[in-house]
């Protein structure tokens, strides 16, 4: 099976085009080749597949590192468009691909970065089942002996949101690996730690379902702005700094989507048998 090795400030991925290969991943085949030791390694697994929808030009489809199918990867996305043009699957700039929790617009940017249109955050308790929030849009539980607070917002995946003082000393794989599972978040949940900087820029740090802390998460990014912004704390454009680099964030409010910005790069190409 071919596959191309890519990273969006380095939150990494296996790319396979499964429209010219015919492709049946088992999750213990994604395992492996997620693996760092036995297999490629990754945080990601996507897959290029055809369309279901008439609009579309693509499917994409996400497995995390644990071998799990989710429903969207932000970093991921830009990978997805810089791959399918570099495959010469598509010479468009833009376009539209399906995904499980509806579609997304990529578009390729003259000065190499991708800005994708993430769709429209949607808010708890509809999209990620929890005890009703509070009048402040935060929500409350006991984690690992400690109270905590927390912004929940759904990107096509399931986000949590806390606000420390400072990301290098947040609890990230403590607090992170046990809310991921709370009981609150039956399909588990990404935490992110937000540091506010200013009302444009923040630093985050984020502990993913199925695959630990990475470097940068796209979806993260986005779930962060949105809840800085409804806490006015951040203003519409975001400036957010990750461990593997920045991504620019905008979003003007309820009901509007939140577009992301950023890097896409190809490291190598790949073959393995599985
Ligand atoms: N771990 C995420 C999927 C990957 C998201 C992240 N890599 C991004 O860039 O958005 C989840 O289980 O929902």
């Amino acid at each position: 099976m071919e596959f191309t090795k890519m990273h969006g400030l380095g939150n990494d991925f296996v790319v396979i085009d499964a429209i010219n290969q015919s492709i049946t991943l088992t999750s213990a085949q994604i395992r492996f080749l997620a693996d760092r030791h036995f297999g490629v390694g990754c945080d990601q697994l996507l897959l290029v597949e055809k369309p279901v929808s008439d609009n579309a030009d693509f499917k994409y489809r996400i497995f995390n590192a644990d071998g799990g199918e989710v429903a969207q990867c932000g970093n991921g996305a830009r990978c997805f468009a810089r791959f399918v043009r570099d495959k010469g699957l598509s010479n468009k700039d833009e376009f539209t691909v399906d995904t499980d929790a509806g579609q997304l617009v990529l578009r390729l940017d003259a000065e190499g970065l991708v800005t994708v249109n993430m769709g429209i955050p949607k808010h708890a308790p509809e999209h990620i089942p929890l005890l009703m929030p509070h009048e402040s849009l935060l929500y409350e539980a006991e984690v690992a002996g400690q109270h905590l607070e927390f912004g929940a917002v759904s990107m096509g995946n399931p986000h949590a949101v806390i606000r420390v003082d400072d990301v290098t000393q947040a609890p990230v794989e403590s607090v992170g690996a046990q809310l991921e599972c709370h009981r609150l978040f039956p399909q588990r949940v990404n935490v992110g730690f937000m540091q506010v900087l200013s009302r444009q820029r923040i630093k985050l740090r984020v502990y993913e379902r199925g695959a630990a802390e990475t470097l940068a998460c796209g979806s993260g990014a986005c779930a962060a702005a949105v809840v800085g912004i409804e806490q006015d704390l951040l203003d519409n454009d975001v400036i957010v700094g990750l461990p593997g680099g920045e991504l620019k964030i905008q979003w003007a409010g309820r009901g509007h989507p939140v577009l992301m910005s950023g890097p896409a790069v190809s490291v190598y190409e790949g073959r393995i048998r599985l």
